[in-house]
């Protein structure tokens, strides 16, 4: 994301096209043929995002499979992340494929109503399909009850209730279209009688009783407002502290909150609207999403065709996990599943990430951290401030960035927000919320949510602590915040919270960033020296890199002298 007029930097010119560099982990990913479903776990900036878009170009050069753009979906966790993968693909000449935000391919609803996480959490389980579904049985066979009579224009029609069943029962086992059903009931009343326009309006009006048009928002708000619809869709799967949780009355809030946008798409799947569906799907960032939303992301596959990316050790918000399991669970496929990880880490230079694994014993101890392999253009700047100077520390790094044409990330808890916004429009500083293309401005401004899968030259993350503190699974979001820069990172905040090894000393030791030897591979006996050659070296690099994932990838650690020593043996002349 160098902008233009940016220096050269060839670090940073890299990322964009990595073709020479593709190591042979990621090419056998790219290549996985359709009918499977990949499972790619990597650190951050190990190259999933690439490698899954990779895959998608892939499948859609290959004549064999005849895959067209529009039949593939690629879904991330926010807008600005969709703009990222839909650049990059049309980047390599691959329009019209469909890329979403999760919340972006649900049901158009007005949102934003604040609900208590347990509500949240609640409402992303699996059980709740079964609520939805019974809840909208029960409501239909309240709207099928036929009335003895109707009134039209102050006159009474009284119905045969047997020829209406019969209609009923013909237009479910036919699968009768709306308009088929309503012409069948006006045909069936209508025959004999002495005043057909008087029949046929009754017969419309039945209809719009017997089948409604089904407002999946409308049902949901009238299924909320009601203890009584709630409890006798519970069937008791749900105690009575969850029906409170879920029952909200009528009130002037925003009528939904985000994880209701999954119930509503539950609700159109079982009243049967069906979404457009896609024969390759994509889903980035699977780690976090609930089951409701994964069931959602799977009625838009037409076959189980999936790539899942993800990475445990950045799983956060309500539905954070450590394995995958409960992703693959909600992704039900005939298809074989093929999960692999990717181990070198593109993005972020070697002095970032030594910062960042800092965080990974505490906030994913079964993780192991990706290896880098390139340095950076400069240390970590360890910034410790008092709050009343914090936003002007942050606005200078951000200024000088992007004076000097690069992307800008301010990362920064909701707390600090307010002044963060003040002290940028004060300097007069253009910057957006999402990140945004070349002519955009330089600098975003991003909550650590937010900044998922997303990748600058420079971040700048704010109150470190805060971030921690502030979210259940803080030291996970914090490594998030940490890994988005491909050059530069600067960390502002109080001293008490920023690590001691870098840069200014802060007054204690570090607190949250606790140290911890990042896991190491055995080293080889004795290294011999590279040659000075440039060229020789980089393609050196590739070789080591390529037998590095091989050795990662299918020998546990304290078989890789073993292997190596077979190496030597096998390509040894023979004596
Ligand atoms: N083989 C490679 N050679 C050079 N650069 C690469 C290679 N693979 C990926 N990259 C670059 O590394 C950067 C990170 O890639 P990507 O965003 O796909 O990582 P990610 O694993 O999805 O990260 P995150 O978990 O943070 O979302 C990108 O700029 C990408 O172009």
């Amino acid at each position: 994301m160098t902008r233009p007029g940016a220096p050269e930097d060839p670090l940073l010119a890299e990322a964009g096209d990595w073709s020479a560099t593709i190591g042979a982990a990621q090419d056998e990913l790219i290549r996985t043929a359709p009918e499977s479903v990949l499972i790619i776990q990597g650190g951050p900036g190990t190259g999933k995002t690439d490698t899954a878009l990779r895959r998608v170009a892939w499948l859609l050069d290959e004549p064999e499979y005849g895959l067209g753009a529009t039949e593939v979906l690629v879904v991330g966790p926010s807008h600005a992340f969709a703009r990222r993968t839909r650049a990059l693909l049309e980047s390599w000449g691959h329009e019209g494929v469909a890329h979403s935000s999760i919340d972006g391919l649900l049901p158009k609803a007005v949102t934003g109503r604040p609900e208590a996480p347990h509500v949240t959490r609640l409402k992303g389980e699996a059980r709740m399909a079964g609520l939805i579904g019974r809840a909208i049985e029960k409501h239909r066979a309240r709207q099928r009850a036929i009335p003895p009579v109707l009134t039209i224009r102050g006159r009474a029609v009284r119905l045969d209730p047997a020829t209406v069943e019969r209609v009923i029962t013909t237009a479910k086992a036919s699968e009768a279209t709306a308009g088929d059903r309503r012409r069948l009931l006006r045909a069936a009343l209508v025959a004999g009688t002495q005043d057909p326009r008087l029949i046929l309006d009754a017969a419309d009006m039945l209809a719009d009783r017997l089948w409604p048009e089904f407002e999946a928002t409308t049902f949901l708000s009238e299924l909320f407002a009601s203890r009584l619809m709630l409890t006798a869709a519970a069937e008791g799967e749900f105690t009575d502290r969850e029906i409170d949780a879920l029952f909200r009355g009528t009130d002037e809030e925003p009528p939904f909150s985000e994880a209701d946008l999954p119930l509503l798409d539950e609700a159109e799947h079982v009243s049967g609207i069906e979404p457009q569906t896609y024969e390759h799907v994509v889903v980035d960032e699977a780690q976090d999403l609930s089951p409701m939303q994964l069931r959602a992301l799977s009625r838009r596959s037409a076959n189980g065709s999936l790539t899942v990316i993800g990475d445990m050790a950045q799983s956060t918000g309500p539905w954070a996990r450590d394995d995958w399991h409960d992703v693959l669970a909600h992704l039900p496929s005939e298809m074989p599943h093929v999960h692999r990880e990717l181990h070198f880490g593109y993005r972020i230079p070697r002095q970032i990430f030594e910062l960042a694994a800092e965080l990974l014993p505490t906030a994913a101890p079964s993780v192991q951290p990706p290896t880098t392999v390139r340095d950076g253009p400069a240390d970590p700047v360890i910034a410790p401030v008092e709050p009343a100077g914090r936003a002007a520390v942050v606005v200078a790094a951000a200024a000088d960035h992007a004076a000097d044409g690069r992307s800008v990330a301010v990362i920064c808890p909701a707390r600090c927000r307010d002044e963060i916004e003040a002290a940028l429009r004060s300097e007069d500083l253009p910057w957006g919320t999402a990140p945004g293309d070349e002519r955009g401005p330089a600098i975003t401004l991003l909550s650590p949510h937010e900044a998922k899968g997303l990748e600058f030259d420079a971040a700048i993350v704010v109150e470190p602590g805060f971030i921690v503190d502030d979210d259940p699974r803080g030291h996970r979001l914090l490594y998030t915040a940490l890994t988005r820069a491909t050059g530069h990172l600067h960390l502002v905040g109080a001293s008490e919270d920023l690590p001691a090894d870098f840069g200014t000393q802060p007054a204690e030791p570090a607190v949250d960033l606790a140290p911890a030897p990042v896991a190491a591979a055995p080293l080889p006996p004795e290294a011999l020296p590279m040659p000075d050659d440039p060229v020789l070296r980089e393609q050196i690099d590739m070789v080591a890199q390529s037998l590095a994932e091989t050795l990662l990838a299918n020998l546990t650690p304290e078989l890789w002298p073993v292997a190596l020593d077979r190496l030597i043996e096998l390509i040894s002349p023979d004596p």
